[in-house]
């Protein structure tokens, strides 16, 4: 998968696609009732609208000329009524859209959030995080505006042209055709314009994307910043970045606005147009009256028109960011469920490589030719240098990524034949870098297993040495810590998360790293608490550290993507290879 960076923009998918748009209607229609009142309730206001120049050309045809009070007092009552009845109709459409709006949104962005949950770790490698949570948040933001008004102001304002035109056609139709002299025009530059619209648009939602990507790059690291004194450096990237989105947006906004004045002018040169040619028909069919009403309803045409064509624009706009949403919900995780997957049954921990080729690119060759074979209840420790494997071999077994070939095995099945969540339930995985959510301490241990009791936490806590420093907090279990557990020690966050994989009760633990940053005198307890619960399980140590591993059942020396070397801490002693030598530089220091 290409990586992408802040400061790289996405590609840009050129066409404009109607397939976006119909996958919007499926999320429209369950509403589609709602819709349909605020729709009617609209077609009643736009009635009651557009009979006002109707009523002004009776009053100066009709009741002006006959000095009819009575029959003026009640066209302005039908006037004031018609008013009454927008008002309400408008009151009613803000709200009802408004909330129809929001519920699209919310089930949009429901879709998204869940699918992104199912993505591999593969899609998460690839980009940076906050091009990701730009297109939950905001690019779903963007389409409020669509949603909410767009799609109901269109369809009313469709309805108002034909009103418009029907009564305009009843006054006078050969003055209406002479109206629609400018429409061709109006089509030519809407055409004219609907490219360097999209493109803009576009590109405006690529540098909002990079700014959102380089914010939350900058919070992420804002310690190392910070400890760097990179604060110059680091907001001079920013008024890069952030004026660029300013450029984009200016040109957006320039190319959007470009339909405006082209729309009033063509109205403006419509109305001196048909008041030069109605005045010099008056007499001949064409009363003051009439003539007066017809300007009115010029106007009004071109309302509804601008409102179309700023609803086109809102399309075209909302176009770029629905590109990117559905891209998103199409994503297909890069590891899935075989088509015909069953579960896995409870195992009893035996894992097998057999001969696993695996690479993060396709390019890449990581691990080469690996296998060996893990019985139940072994503990497996993985030694070696920075970057040699360790990580990619463990995270292998919980199938996070799908290997290039070969074969791995649970309990003498491929682990591509079973389905993931059943797979994944039966291990204990802590990652390298323990990852602290938002909550209590007693909600983040729970995450291993959510029906476990308060009771089953604390022991599993206990088991790993964690208790003794929760305890001493002042809220004990309850304290709250924030995401990413800033508030707590790595090593504290290390025995948090050693708790975490501990109470999943797994078959197969996993432990990478776990103990790297724990006290040596808190690492011997552990180790002691550990033995009685690690029994029957097979467990995979990661450690650097070679005193954490010396009583593993076995000891596989990884380095550039092979095992080099395989047997117990004594055995390797004795080869005096490279375990040896690991052994030796550490002593010596
Ligand atoms: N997500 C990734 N995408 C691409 N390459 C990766 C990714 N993770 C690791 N690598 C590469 O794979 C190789 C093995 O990395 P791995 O994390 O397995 O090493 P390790 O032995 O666990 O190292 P360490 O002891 O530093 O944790 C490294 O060269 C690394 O650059």
């Amino acid at each position: 998968m290409a990586r992408n960076k802040f400061d790289v923009d996405e590609d840009l998918e050129s066409p404009f696609r109607l397939v976006h748009f119909q996958r919007l209607l499926v999320y429209i229609k369950p509403y589609k009732t709602k819709i349909l009142i605020t729709v009617l309730m609209m077609l009643l206001a736009s009635c009651a609208n557009l009979v006002g120049p109707y009523l002004i050309k009776q009053a100066i045809d009709k009741e002006i000329p006959t000095k009819d009070i009575s029959g003026l007092f009640i066209l302005a009552g039908i006037y004031i009524l018609a008013l009454i009845t927008t008002g309400i109709c408008m009151k009613f459409r803000i709200r009802m859209m408004s909330q129809t709006g929001q519920s699209i949104i919310r089930d949009i962005r429901k879709d998204l959030f869940t699918h992104l949950q199912k993505l591999s770790f593969s899609f998460y490698d690839s980009r940076p995080h906050g091009k990701i949570l730009v297109r939950v948040v905001n690019y779903v933001n963007s389409l409020s505006d669509l949603l909410s008004n767009g799609i109901i102001n269109v369809i009313t304002d469709l309805f108002s042209l034909l009103v418009i035109v029907g009564f305009m056609l009843s006054i006078d139709p050969k003055l209406t055709l002479y109206a629609m002299a400018g429409f061709p025009v109006l089509a030519g530059v809407i055409l004219l314009l609907k490219n360097a619209q999209r493109k803009a648009w576009q590109i405006l939602s690529n540098k909002q994307s990079n700014m959102n990507a380089y914010i939350h790059e900058s919070i992420s690291g804002i310690k190392v910043t910070q400890a760097f004194s990179r604060e110059e450096e680091n907001a001079r990237i920013f008024s890069d970045v952030s004026g660029s989105y300013r450029s984009s947006w200016m040109r957006a906004i320039k190319v959007h606005f470009l339909l405006w004045p082209a729309i009033e002018n063509i109205s403006v040169l419509t109305v001196s147009f048909i008041y030069i040619i109605g005045v010099s028909m008056i007499g001949d069919g064409v009363t003051v009256g009439s003539l007066v009403a017809f300007v009115g309803y010029i106007w009004m045409f071109w309302t509804p028109l601008a409102n179309i064509g700023n609803f086109y624009n809102a399309i075209i706009n909302a176009m770029a960011y629905l590109e990117r949403i559905f891209e998103t919900m199409d994503e297909k995780p890069a590891v899935t469920d075989a088509p015909n997957a069953k579960e896995l049954p409870a195992i009893q921990g035996r894992v097998e490589f057999k001969d696993v080729v695996f690479g993060y690119e396709e390019a890449d060759r990581i691990l080469d030719n690996v296998s060996f074979n893990v019985e139940p209840g072994d503990t497996i420790a993985l030694v070696g240098a920075t970057g040699s494997g360790k990580t990619t071999i463990v995270s292998l077994i919980s199938r996070f990524y799908d290997i290039t070939s070969g074969k791995i095995e649970i309990d003498g099945t491929d682990i591509n034949s079973v389905t993931i969540p059943s797979l994944r339930r039966q291990m204990g995985v802590m990652l390298q870098d323990p990852f602290i959510f938002s909550g209590t301490i007693m909600d983040n241990i729970r995450y291993g297993r959510l029906d476990a009791t308060d009771e089953e936490v604390i022991e599993a806590a206990k088991a790993v040495q964690a208790h003794q420093f929760i305890s001493q907090l002042k809220d004990g279990y309850q304290t709250e810590v924030n995401e990413r557990g800033t508030r707590l020690s790595t090593g504290q966050r290390q025995l948090i998360s050693f708790a975490r994989a501990l109470l999943a009760d797994p078959r197969i633990l996993i432990l990478d790293e776990a103990t790297s940053s724990i006290d040596t005198e808190t690492e011997l307890a552990l180790q002691k608490g550990l033995e009685t619960l690690l029994e029957g399980r097979t467990s995979f140590i990661i450690a650097h550290r070679l005193s954490t591993i010396q009583n593993a059942t076995r000891i596989l020396f990884i380095d550039k993507g092979r095992i080099m070397e395989e047997g117990s801490h004594q055995e390797l002693l004795q080869r005096r290879g490279y375990y040896w030598k690991l052994h030796a530089s550490q002593k010596a220091v």
